[in-house]
């Protein structure tokens, strides 16, 4: 294209962008009127709340960030059945003029699909795809392919890899100027399909998962706004550093925990040793668990009987096991089973009140029969109530609870494992770990049913243990699930070895494992350096290639290390962007300090906001990155933690544009 053509266009694109941002300032100032007249126009306090809730969301949603462009992209079609010579401009949402027409198309309209998708082999209908360069919300450039004209970039596209090289400050952003077709076709999926992917580091497993999220709630808005959207994260660091994608893409209301949050029901007061917590991560604790709670309820011994003031009634005891036995059959959670065989009771009784006095009891006879003593003492002595925290102590505290309900499930030496050494007095007093907290709402929900999400992301999921695999299956019952792992990143005890057990712990095993292969982190040179440790790792899982040619390596021997990493982190610091420190856990204070008396400030991985350096513990990097890296002896990292290797493997692979690994001890075998 000429030049003046050049100029021409880009004068008009930013002369478009102007129009859009006045429109969004227009649609913004209507909504947050109606936000402020919604409780005169509602007709009642809850339709003023509901209506309140929807405004002061869409006002969110229609907040403009001066940084960020209002589109990225923009779409001219040819011959197309609907849209023949149209173009639209694709961005973060919709804007429309005063007319309603559109400016801006929000990227997750079936439309726009043909910007992440359109190709010279499947056009689309799609004559020309331009894609647009930013700096500080400005439009700079663009570039078109011309796919009536066979041109396609791919990942060569100037832009693309523009925003891949571009510096990280703080946490994470958003990446829907760029998602490749790999990543869209994860990102669009239906929403009743779950969907497992198995990618290298940073190969963009989160950004698809926050992206779909971001997807189905824009196409499901109503059946997802009543039963939510829950993203699950490995640590609280992670979920800071992710927390803000979401907001970005106008979706304000998306639960985001880690898995030991959501089954916070106890506070966590102790700490299990590994071999402890890796017999109650145990599949076969469900079991157990099922067994201590059922062999609870007992076979009626003896007749009941119940006066109502008149009459007395009578109940069998062959009838009274017949109702216990048919509640056992119809295999309700406990609780709702103890509530079912009460309502049988009290049905039996109203029938006889019925035969005798030729009328029905009223309500208020049936519940005052139901809470009769009589009827309450037959049902403790047969079926009685039980809380979690209640069903887990006793089987802890007690060797022969346990004993019973473990029986040709766990041997003795596991059984030994369990039982506390000291047990407190009453579940109230017990220390609980961290472990018996997912025991106890795998109890909750042997006794009562839990709420289902409508969607759930899972991120880092290798690290899932069976029982916390199904505390998320207990919430996604009625749900599809995202899930978004790497089996090579797998650190904790009890890290999978494989997908397909996994998926059938989350009560998912025919979702399908698709693989992302193409790396948008870590530069081609620390990949293949951190590569020579999959051998190692004995998981099967492809290679990935980065897309990344930029970016070094470099491995130094330092006898101080200290001194060393504030030497690395001052030349770092000369360089754009973010500097992370990563060591083992056990060192990180002794660098902070060196860097702190040399005048660096550092910020920590929960408070990332201000400071360029963090020093991080290798066991809280997982999902992070850093422009430079500065990893601090290696062999120390790989000692501190039984799945060393694969902690090292993590830390190797944050680096966006620059490893630097520092070393006084001889590298790991593999790295050597
Ligand atoms: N299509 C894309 N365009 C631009 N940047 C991308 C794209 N996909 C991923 N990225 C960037 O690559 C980096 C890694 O992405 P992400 O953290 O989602 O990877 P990951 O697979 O979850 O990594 P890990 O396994 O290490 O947790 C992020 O900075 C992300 O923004």
């Amino acid at each position: 294209m000429p030049a003046t053509d050049l100029d021409t266009d880009l004068t008009a694109e930013r002369a478009h962008l102007t129009v859009s941002r006045a429109a969004l300032r227009r649609m913004r100032q209507r909504a947050e009127q109606l936000y402020a007249t919604g409780d005169t126009v509602a007709g009642d306090a809850y339709t003023a709340e509901q209506l309140g809730r929807h405004m002061a969301r869409r006002v969110a949603e229609l907040a403009d960030h001066p940084d960020t462009p209002l589109f990225f992209g923009r779409l001219d079609f040819g011959d197309h059945p609907d849209h023949r010579g149209r173009a639209y401009h694709v961005g973060r949402r919709h804007v429309t003029d005063d007319l309603g027409e559109p400016l801006v198309l929000d990227w997750r309209a079936p439309i726009s699909r043909s910007f992440y998708r359109a190709s010279v082999k499947d056009p689309q209908g799609v004559a020309t795809r331009r894609r647009f360069g930013f700096q500080q919300g400005e439009i700079t450039s663009f570039e078109d392919e011309h796919l009536s004209r066979g041109e396609e970039l791919g990942t060569a596209s100037r832009i693309l890899t523009a925003e891949i090289e571009r510096p990280r400050v703080g946490p994470m952003r958003d990446i829907v100027a760029t998602i490749q077709p790999e990543q869209d076709e994860l990102v669009r999926a239906e929403l009743d399909a779950s969907i497992c992917v198995q990618g290298a580091p940073g190969t963009g497993k989160t950004a698809v998962g926050l992206h779909r999220a971001a997807f189905l709630l824009y196409l499901h808005r109503e059946r997802l706004r009543r039963s939510g959207v829950l993203i699950v994260g490995p640590n609280r660091a992670f979920l800071a550093y992710i927390a803000g994608v979401l907001p970005a893409l106008g979706e304000v209301e998306v639960a985001q925990s880690t898995v030991e949050d959501l089954v916070a029901r106890v506070p966590v007061r102790a700490v299990d040793d590994t071999a402890t917590a890796t017999a109650k991560h145990d599949a076969r604790m469900a079991e157990v668990l099922r067994r201590a709670l059922y062999g609870r309820i007992r076979k009626p011994e003896q007749p009941i009987t119940v006066s109502d003031g008149s009459y007395r009634w009578r109940l069998g005891q062959e009838v009274l096991r017949r109702v216990v036995d048919e509640a056992r059959r119809e295999g309700l959670p406990y609780g709702t089973g103890r509530e079912r065989v009460r309502a049988r009771v009290v049905s039996l009784l109203q029938r006889q009140a019925e035969a005798r006095r030729a009328e029905s009891p009223g309500d208020a006879w049936l519940r005052r029969m139901g809470r009769s003593r009589p009827v309450t003492e037959f049902l403790d002595a047969t079926w009685p109530a039980v809380t979690p925290e209640g069903l887990v102590f006793e089987l802890l505290a007690d060797a022969q609870t346990l004993a019973n309900a473990a029986d040709g499930l766990l041997d003795a030496d596991e059984q030994a494992l369990l039982r506390w050494p000291r047990p407190a007095r009453t579940a109230k007093a017990a220390r609980w770990s961290a472990a018996d907290a997912i025991l106890i709402d795998e109890a909750a929900g042997l006794i009562e049913r839990s709420p289902s999400f409508g969607h759930v992301v899972v991120d880092e999921a290798q690290d899932l243990s069976p029982m916390q695999c199904r505390a998320i299956a207990r919430r996604s019952e009625h749900a599809s699930i995202t899930l978004l792992g790497d089996l090579a990143q797998g650190t904790a005890p009890w890290a999978a070895a494989d997908w397909p057990t996994l998926l059938g712990h989350l009560g998912k095993p025919a979702t399908a494992v698709v693989p992302l292969t193409v790396g948008f982190r870590v530069p081609a040179a620390v990949v293949a350096f951190a590569n020579r440790l999959l051998p190692a790792l004995a998981v099967d899982v492809p290679a990935a290639r980065s897309l990344r040619r930029d970016g070094g390596l470099e491995i130094r021997t330092a006898a101080e290390l200290p001194a060393a990493t504030v030497a690395q982190v001052r030349a770092a610091l000369d360089h754009e962007g973010s500097v992370g420190v990563i060591a083992a856990d056990a060192r990180v204070e002794q660098l902070r300090a060196a860097l702190h008396a040399d005048g660096i400030a550092t910020a920590t991985v929960e408070d990332m906001a201000g400071e360029r350096v963090t020093v991080v513990p290798a066991s809280a990097v997982k999902g992070l990155e850093y422009d430079q890296v500065v990893v601090v002896e290696p062999a120390e990292i790989v000692a501190a933690e039984p799945r060393g290797l694969h902690r090292l493997y993590v830390v190797l692979t944050r680096a966006v544009s620059r490893l630097t690994v520092l070393h006084a001890d001889p590298l790991p075998a593999p790295l050597g």
